[in-house]
Formats: C-alpha cells, sequence, structure tokens
C-alpha cells in the first residue's frame, strides 16, 4: 500500500465529526498504538466515572474541599441544588441585563452620557477569558472599546490611561477577581482610580466589581458604593470562568452574543458526555496527550490556529493545561511533577517564525491546527486567478501539517466550520473536559494551584523587606553597600542589592556604582 492511501485510512480511521455543531477532530497523523484504547480502558472509565460525579457536584477538588462547576455554567439544570441553578440563571440574566442598560443609555457614566469604553481590571483567568473573547468574537466595530489593566507594570498602565484620555469620563471599570485579593488586581484598581480622580470623575460610579461575595474587593465596593457587584463563586476556578460572571458582563458589554457562547459549550459539553470512546473528541485530546507525552508531559503542545482571532486562543490554553495540570503531587502524594508545556500563536504567521525548529529540529512537540472551513464574511477576492488569500492560507496549514508528518513529528487538527461566539464556546468546553479527563489519566487534582503560592509569598516578603531596606539607607555619608545594609536586618544580601537598585532605579535611593556590586554604594534620598 502506498504511504498516500494508507495515510487515507488512517485518516478515515480516526478522523471524528459532529456535522449538527460544525467541528471535526483529525487524530489521524498522531503516532499512537491502537492498543492505547485498551491498555488505558480502566483509566478511561474512571476518568467517565469521576466527570459524572463531578458533573453531579462531588467534591472534586478534594485539596480546597470545593465542588467544580463549570460545566452548570453553561446548563445550570446540571447544578447540584434548584438554589445554584438559581443564582446561576439570575446572575446570567443579571449581567446581560446590565449590559443592555449599558448600550440602552439606561445606566450612564456620572456627566449623564452613555459609556464608550470598558477597562477591565483583572489577571490570569480573570482576565484571559474576557481577553480571548474581545479578540476571536466581538462585532468588527463592538458597541464599546476595551482595553485591559492585566498586571501591576505601572507603564502598561500609563500606556493604556493615555491612549483612554479624556474619554475616562466615559469609561466603565470592571474589577475582576475571584478572591478579591490578587496584589496586581488591587494595584490595577488604584491605578484606575487614581485615572479617574485625575480627570475628577467619581470613580465609584464608574466602576463594577466582579468577585466572591465577602471578599476583600466586594467589602471595599460595597464601602465605596459601587455602581454594581456580581458574584464568583468558590466552586468555579479562575482558568475555567469565562462563562460565569467574569466573562458574561465582559463579552455582552462588547456585544457578543453570550447565550450562543455558552450554548456551544453545552453543545460540546453534550456531545462528550457520553459517547464512546473513538468518537469522543475529549477523551481522543485527551488520550493524544498522554499518548504522545508518554503520560508525563515529555512533549509539549504546540497550538496553531489558522486565524487571527484565535490568536490568543494558545495563552488562554496555556493557563488552561498547565494551572490545571502542572502538579508536583498526584492524587495519592506521590511526587509526579506532571504538567504539559503549552505554546503557539498562529498559523502561517509562525511558519516564518519557529516551524522551522518544529520540522527540523528537537521533537519535543504535538502540533495542535485548527481548521477554520470559512475564510472569510465579506466577498472573495483574488490574489492571483482561481486563488484567494484564504485559499492559501488553507494550503499553507495542509503543508505545514504534511511536512511536520514527513518527519515524523505529530499533530492533531481540529476544524470548525468558522469563528463565532458558538464555536469559541465549544472549543473551550472541549479543552475544559480534556483536561479533566486527562487528570485523572494521570491522577492529579487539576482544580487547584498550589504552586502560584510559593512565588506570592516570597515576593510579600520580599517587599516587606525592601520596606525595611529604604528605611535603613543610610542618609549621609558615603552610602552603605549591599552587605552593610543586609547584615543589620537579616536578610539576604543579593536581594538587599536588588531591593536597593530598584529603589535607586525609581528616584527613591541614590547610587554610587562601584566595580562591582558588592562595591555599589545606596543612600537615602
Ligand atoms: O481571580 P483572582 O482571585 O484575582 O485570581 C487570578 C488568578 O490568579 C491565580 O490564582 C494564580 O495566581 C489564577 O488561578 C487566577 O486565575
Amino acid at each position: 500500500m502506498s504511504t498516500t492511501s494508507s495515510h487515507w485510512d488512517r485518516f478515515q480511521k480516526f478522523f471524528v465529526r459532529y456535522p449538527q455543531i460544525g467541528f471535526s477532530i483529525d487524530i489521524s497523523r498522531m503516532a499512537f498504538e491502537e492498543g492505547l484504547f485498551d491498555s488505558q480502558a480502566a483509566s478511561i472509565e474512571k476518568a467517565y466515572a469521576d466527570m459524572k460525579a463531578l458533573e453531579g457536584g462531588a467534591i472534586a477538588n478534594p485539596d480546597e474541599g470545593r465542588m467544580v462547576g463549570h460545566y452548570w455554567l453553561r446548563n445550570s439544570d446540571l447544578a447540584p441544588t434548584a438554589e445554584l441553578k438559581a443564582e446561576i440563571d439570575a446572575t446570567l440574566e443579571a449581567t446581560l441585563q446590565f449590559a443592555a442598560d449599558v448600550h440602552a443609555g439606561k445606566i450612564l457614566a456620572a456627566n449623564g452620557k452613555k459609556f464608550t469604553r470598558a477597562l477591565i481590571v483583572g489577571i490570569g483567568g480573570s482576565a484571559l477569558g474576557p481577553q480571548l473573547v474581545a479578540q476571536a468574537i466581538t462585532p468588527a466595530t463592538p458597541p464599546m472599546a476595551i482595553d485591559f489593566f492585566d498586571n501591576t507594570d505601572p507603564d502598561g498602565m500609563d500606556r493604556i490611561a493615555a491612549q483612554i484620555g479624556a474619554e475616562i469620563a466615559t469609561t466603565l471599570t470592571l474589577v475582576i477577581s475571584k478572591s478579591g485579593g490578587t496584589k496586581e488586581t488591587r494595584n490595577g484598581m488604584l491605578e484606575a482610580q487614581a485615572a479617574y480622580q485625575a480627570q475628577g470623575v467619581d470613580f465609584t460610579k464608574h466602576v463594577v466589581a466582579v468577585t466572591g461575595v465577602g471578599s476583600e474587593l466586594d467589602k471595599y465596593a460595597i464601602a465605596q458604593g459601587w455602581l454594581a457587584r456580581f458574584p464568583m463563586w468558590d466552586w468555579v476556578g479562575g482558568r475555567t470562568s469565562v462563562m460565569s460572571a467574569v466573562g458574561t458582563i465582559a463579552a455582552a458589554l462588547q456585544g457578543v452574543d453570550v447565550r450562543q457562547f455558552l450554548a456551544g459549550a453545552a453543545a460540546m459539553d453534550a456531545e462528550t458526555r457520553n459517547r464512546p470512546t473513538r468518537e469522543n473528541a475529549a477523551m481522543l485530546l485527551a488520550l493524544m496527550w498522554y499518548s504522545a507525552g508518554k503520560g508525563k508531559g515529555a512533549k509539549d503542545m504546540v497550538v496553531l490556529p489558522y486565524k487571527d482571532r484565535l490568536v490568543l486562543f494558545s495563552k488562554y490554553l496555556q493557563q488552561l493545561l498547565m494551572e490545571s495540570l502542572g502538579k508536583e503531587h498526584d492524587l495519592d502524594g506521590k511526587v509526579v511533577n506532571q504538567g504539559i508545556a503549552v505554546y503557539g500563536n498562529k498559523g502561517s504567521t509562525d511558519q516564518h517564525a519557529y516551524v522551522q525548529q518544529l520540522r527540523d529540529g528537537v521533537n519535543n512537540f504535538f502540533a495542535v491546527f485548527i481548521q477554520v472551513s470559512k475564510s472569510r464574511d465579506t466577498a472573495g477576492f483574488e490574489v492571483e486567478p482561481g486563488y484567494t488569500s484564504g485559499d492559501y492560507l488553507q494550503g499553507f496549514l495542509r503543508g505545514t501539517r504534511t511536512a511536520l508528518a514527513e518527519k515524523g513529528r505529530e499533530s492533531i487538527t481540529l476544524t470548525i466550520s468558522e469563528v463565532n461566539a458558538f464555536s469559541l464556546g465549544m472549543l473551550v468546553g472541549l479543552f475544559e473536559r480534556a483536561v479533566g479527563f486527562y487528570a485523572t489519566l494521570i491522577n492529579v487534582n487539576a482544580y487547584h494551584q498550589p504552586g502560584v503560592e510559593a512565588g506570592k509569598k516570597a515576593a510579600t516578603d520580599f517587599l516587606k523587606q525592601m520596606g525595611q531596606v529604604l528605611a535603613a539607607l543610610p542618609a549621609a555619608g558615603a552610602g552603605a553597600t549591599a552587605d552593610e545594609i543586609a547584615g543589620p536586618l537579616g536578610i539576604d544580601a543579593e536581594d538587599a542589592w536588588h531591593m536597593a537598585s530598584h529603589l535607586a532605579a525609581n528616584g527613591k535611593a541614590k547610587l554610587a556604582e562601584g566595580g562591582s556590586p558588592a562595591e555599589d554604594r545606596f543612600l537615602a534620598v
């Protein structure tokens, strides 16, 4: 049999489509053995059972003692109690109504004018979902422009504030934080507040909180009398919160058909909940991750959507997979150091960047191509007789897939008919379920993130010590070296040097540079 016909046979065997929702998955270019389905049969069954229990309201996040309910957000009938269902429905309705009232001018800026822009303050799961939605499925001319403070970088915020300029008088800010205690978001909120104040605008009349009831942020919003507050629940993880108020309010303000977005995810949930494994796209994805990485994340996932609108999808999946699966311990407490590294951008652009290495370099990845059938909404345009830009985009995708396969580089191809609210919901739903299934296959808790706490704690210590360093700087004389500053404070000299250097770079200390860091001398200003 020729290579071509064997590819064709394998394609037919491992190509699964859901025509009613315009989706297909092709795993034929993955190098798995068919025996995988049998060898993993017990784990696969357990994954289905775990997912069923999770969707039924089990404590699927044992370390934090929490339910995991993001599937209920798009089908509230699944919620384990009538109270939860009512809360989900009421919150969705309230966010949509709020956005409609903003658009209709029923909720106005402090100057009596309609809001023209939105500024989202949030980080991680409290920003990535709204950013993905804004990039992928907002209308070309959305009812409101949108900006993000998704970091504590003052320069980044200054640039956005400068772009907003006087329009801050008609800008609505959403401060989004599940915990309500994330420092980057707290800082972003205070910076936003200052930007409003600088232009004499009452911040409290322009700001909405999306946060856990009773959180620090919630209390602050109540004390200041903010425009509105919407709840986040402890049973929704930040990285799966795009279908909660976190995502729905920003999306609705942007003119996105939120119900279609939720319907897409619900449809994918329905397709992948009960289907047999060989037809179950979410389980097939999880199994491909398992086979490619030998169940240990040995291969990275390179996400290559051939569609500009999906450029942020790899970034979104990076958090979804790496925060969910990147775990030190398994559920039995054994050290496993699991995870799957995710990166990517978009095709064909990336063919002119790192695809060279993918084809010829270290074979430590598998690609996930995302193919979008419909090229454009507007009339066709031929770049040469008989060919459109969209034909080229398709040609480059197929060509790269073939070129990778020729060199034994694995790939999965997902196809959607077009990028819209429904199909984006489908894709998000697909990967969420695949992550859940894969977590069972490798026996980790996908719903906590203990690792991020270490960095937060170390940063808190660093900042506290930086205050001590500032206070300890000599007011006169030749200044003090990092060793001289660190000694009495009982802190690390390297840290002290970085703290003092940072203070000096930002006008809070004076630096007399020596021949080496140990000879640098610092003075108070
Ligand atoms: O919504 P919050 O509580 O501000 O958290 C933001 C992000 O920070 C993390 O907790 C990681 O530090 C993510 O899981 C989360 O999405």
